[in-house]
């Protein structure tokens, strides 16, 4: 078991510097259930922030309320340096919030480019197929997608497909940040990694990604900040390459409490020069085998 991480100081207050997206002291309660109590969290222009808990620790609650489904009872949302309120899916979208929910939202019987255009068809004087068409090619050659055909329908896409059919139809709405919850989710190792790197792409193109994930191997290969949020509270927020899957583990599981923030040694395009308490293990290695066994993260509650 790797040691405790030094807790440094509290979470700031304010939003950080070259932050993107700050998510500051939420709140969010469903009767007498308190899903979020004073939540903090940050997401930088190219930076992938994994979102990591156990069951009900308050993920979901927190992408809902920054994707316009639940509005907070307490607490600011700062995006591009001014305060937002985001009432509605439709507002999210317009500040260019979009998020990848687990069930994809895909017609199977429409085909890809169909699918990436549902509801914002391009028209001319009639429907333009011929530039949706371009546009989807170019879309996802730019992704890199492994898609065999734009004209397949979507039913007979593997689960990695879908996932990046999904990713790429949020795109079309042009957002500067994007939220995919549980991407990796019931793929295989080859789809799993199909989508690792369209999130590096995705990385690549300049946008904030906020993904939650409950695989430590898929965190730790793409994230560069890992936010642990337990029993609806934040746990810690870690440098995603120097910090063990075991460690992440405890601060989900409660076995250590955390108020850390260490800020990401990858690069951050928004800029900000080198950081102070980026040298506490900058030269640890990943453990070699950074699989967590699932059993350890779903204990719990499990109610949902
Ligand atoms: N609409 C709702 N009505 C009542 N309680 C809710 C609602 N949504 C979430 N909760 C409760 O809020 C808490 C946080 O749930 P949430 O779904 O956000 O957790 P999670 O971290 O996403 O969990 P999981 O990994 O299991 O999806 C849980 O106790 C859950 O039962």
């Amino acid at each position: 078991m790797s040691p405790t991480p030094t807790p440094t100081a509290p979470a700031p207050a304010a939003a950080e510097d070259g932050a993107l997206l700050s998510l500051r002291g939420i709140s969010k309660s469903f009767g007498a259930v308190a899903a979020l109590t004073g939540v903090d969290l940050d997401v930088a222009a190219g930076e992938v922030v994994a979102l990591v808990g156990d069951n009900g620790a308050g993920k979901s609650t927190l992408v809902k309320v920054l994707s316009g489904v639940h509005p907070p009872d307490a607490g600011t949302i700062t995006f591009e340096s001014r305060e937002v309120a985001v009432p509605s899916p439709a507002a999210a979208q317009q500040l260019g919030i979009a998020t990848v929910f687990q069930d994809l939202a895909l017609c199977e019987n429409l085909n890809v480019i169909e699918n990436l255009f549902l509801g914002r068809e391009l028209r001319a004087l009639r429907l333009d197929e011929v530039a949706m068409e371009v546009r989807s090619r170019e879309l996802l050659r730019q992704l890199s997608a492994k898609i065999p055909s734009v004209e397949a329908p979507v039913a007979a896409l593997s689960g990695g497909q879908r996932q990046t059919v999904a990713i790429a139809r949020s795109l079309l709405g042009d957002p500067k940040v994007i939220i995919l919850d549980e991407p990796t989710a019931a793929l295989g190792v080859a789809q799993t990694a199909e989508v690792l790197n369209l999130i590096e792409r995705l990385r690549e193109r300049g946008l904030g990604v906020i993904m939650i994930s409950h695989n430590m191997a898929d965190v730790k290969a793409v994230a560069d900040r890992v936010a642990v949020l337990r029993l609806g509270r934040n746990n810690g927020v870690f440098d995603a390459e120097a910090t063990s899957a075991e460690e992440l583990v405890a601060a989900i599981t409660g076995a250590t409490d955390n108020v850390v923030s260490r800020r990401s040694r990858r690069a951050r395009p928004s800029g900000g020069g080198p950081d102070p308490e980026d040298g506490a293990g900058a030269d640890a290695e990943p453990a070699a085998d950074e699989q967590v066994p699932t059993t350890a993260m779903t204990k719990g509650d499990g109610d949902e």
